[in-house]
């Protein structure tokens, strides 16, 4: 018998989602299929190609992932049954990837590493590159990265072109290909170890707690998989958090009637995100998490989602998982 058993994730190989995947799921039998967008990822698990998928969310210093949130909020209905079905948190900690200038072309082709790679004294202070990096004319990295590492951009590298990627590892695919070695990468050691790159600094994110959170994705009412651990197995409703998307009448007071019924079921919200809602100008979509298990029948998550079809626009359930932190 054919029994799925493959996990989509933001590739290529070395991307922090793949570092998360393999957390979540490394464990437990899975084979790993790398995705070139997060699009592809809600793709693959919507038709049926991974029985999981792994998405950023969030970054503690630079905010929401707007593109996954859109892929939630699905406004076009393309993903009708994706779920969120737990979550990942990883320490985000970037490196500047590329070729130092002392370098000669032939020691780059042959893949040689020079002493800074390797030597631990070779680091200076947090942040601070390893080798002169003048020779740098363009950067690649996910827009994500930019936002988390705006101090040292703005110290040594300011005024060069930035040019954004898919993900933090094609950004380091990107500049190993580029054989003038002008070129570097925001990306993970991971990457660095994958695309055979020199770490010309590392540790350049901005605060030391850089943290990802990655939404771990599957179908709604997807057959339970034998590589997968039981989602809802453990704890009290209050370890779990649930996702909606919803949309609020065009008039006075309707989003605060929307946020009284989560009040009105003693429903403790942890974040409100807003979207537009892709329907008209200036109309929005709220994706709002709060603490949570939603039942399979009865109880104060189902009794709210009845409620909120009686005062929204549209409301569409995301799912719940048990929560990491
Ligand atoms: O590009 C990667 O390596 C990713 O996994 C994506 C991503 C993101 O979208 O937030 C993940 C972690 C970092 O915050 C930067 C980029």
């Amino acid at each position: 018998m054919n029994i799925p058993n493959k996990v989509a994730y933001l590739g290529p190989v070395g991307t922090y989602t793949h570092q998360a995947a393999l957390n979540a799921y490394e464990e437990e039998g899975f084979q790993f299929e790398p995705q070139v967008e997060i699009k592809s990822v809600f793709d693959a698990v919507q038709n049926d190609i991974a029985i999981r998928g792994v998405v950023p969310v969030e970054n503690s210093t630079n905010g929401a992932v707007m593109a996954t949130l859109d892929l939630l909020a699905d406004i076009q209905g393309r993903y009708p049954d994706i779920v969120v079905c737990g979550e990942v948190y990883f320490d985000v900690r970037h490196c500047l990837l590329g070729r130092s200038a002392t370098r000669t072309e032939s020691e780059w082709t042959s893949g040689r590493s020079p002493q800074t790679v390797n030597d631990p004294n070779a680091a200076g202070p947090k942040g601070t590159p390893r080798v002169s990096i003048k020779h740098i004319k363009r950067l690649y990295s996910h827009p994500q990265a930019w936002g988390q590492c705006t101090l040292f951009l703005d110290t040594f590298l300011t005024g060069v072109e930035r040019v954004d990627t898919t993900s933090t590892s094609r950004a380091a695919e990107l500049t190993a290909s580029d054989s003038t070695g002008t070129s570097a990468a925001i990306s993970s050691l991971s990457a660095a170890h994958v695309h055979g790159l020199e770490i010309l600094a590392e540790g350049i994110q901005e605060k030391n707690d850089n943290k990802t959170r990655f939404f771990l994705i599957k179908k709604q009412n997807a057959q339970p998989s034998p590589f997968a651990r039981p989602e809802q197995s453990h704890g009290t409703k209050d370890d779990y958090k649930s996702l909606v998307a919803l949309t609020v009448r065009d008039r006075p007071g309707s989003l605060v009637e929307a946020l009284a019924v989560f009040r009105d079921h003693d429903i403790n919200l942890t974040s409100i995100q807003t979207r537009p809602s892709g329907t008209a100008p200036w109309n929005y979509t709220f994706v709002i998490e709060f603490v949570g298990l939603r039942a399979v029948q009865g109880g104060s998550v189902n009794r709210a989602l009845a409620d909120l079809g009686d005062v929204v626009e549209h409301v569409k359930w995301l799912g719940c998982w048990h929560k990491e932190s």
